[in-house]
């Protein structure tokens, strides 16, 4: 699938008790670009992409990918959205211990058309071979915080989603695997034409992305270059 345009205009997010974590927010994505997300800890920049991606509750403005305004969606057709669209690496990669690390990698076969099923399991298992997760077979508990982030990943991508979300992604990855995640990411974006926006801390992440948006305190500030 190719990526989606983003236009982004007024976007609020509110949150427990009624505080302002996201300040009115304007703007655009081109499909297939690849943008980083910088700014200090606790500015709102976990919160913006998750509002992007559809997962945040209280949500004024708009949120327009390729026409489809999410901000307007109920919770089903956001979910449907996500499922068609969107493929996200969580911070804290939201794992099912219970789970192998293939099963993990694959769990969107298990709410997608049978026609699906076949595809997103190879997917999968192409994916985890590619990043160098060599036990898939074995159940996650026993994984190492960079395995886990290494699964988080391919479960996001097994699905050859439109949109990459992904949040921290290289944190917990040694600087070669980190690399070598951000050259795939950014093949994605150029080669196939994704849209990917990835909040990061990482310095050599934010360099290879097309722009960076800044968020402080709450707020989008100009965007501005890596
Ligand atoms: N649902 C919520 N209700 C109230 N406050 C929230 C909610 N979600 C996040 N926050 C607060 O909003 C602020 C921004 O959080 P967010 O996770 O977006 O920051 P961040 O920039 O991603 O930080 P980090 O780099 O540390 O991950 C924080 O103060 C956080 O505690």
């Amino acid at each position: 699938m190719a990526g989606l345009p983003l236009d982004v205009l007024d976007l609020t997010v509110t949150g427990a008790g009624g505080r302002v974590l996201l300040q009115p927010a304007s703007f655009k994505v081109k499909a297939g670009e690849a943008i980083g997300i910088r700014g200090p800890s606790g500015a709102g920049k976990s919160t913006l992409l998750y509002a992007l991606a559809g997962l945040q509750p209280k949500v004024g403005g708009t949120i327009d990918w390729g026409g489809q305004d999410l901000a307007r969606f109920s919770d089903a057709e956001r979910a449907r959205f996500r499922r068609q669209h969107v493929g996200m690496v969580f911070q804290d990669f939201l794992l099912f211990e219970e789970l192998t690390a293939l099963g993990n990698a694959a769990l969107t076969a298990a709410f997608a058309p049978r026609q699906e099923i076949a595809p997103i399991r190879s997917r999968a298992t192409a994916l985890l071979e590619r990043l160098g997760v060599s036990r898939s077979r074995r159940n996650v508990d026993s994984f190492s915080g960079g395995e886990r982030q290494r699964v988080a990943i391919a479960r996001a991508l097994a699905n050859d989603p439109d949109i990459i979300l992904a949040d921290e992604p290289t944190a917990s990855l040694d600087r070669a695997a980190a690399d070598r995640l951000i050259g795939d990411l950014t093949d994605l974006a150029r080669k196939e034409g994704k849209t990917l926006i990835a909040v990061s801390h990482d310095r050599h992440l934010l360099d290879r992305m097309d722009r960076c948006l800044e968020v402080a305190d709450g707020k989008l500030l100009e965007p501005s270059h890596a």
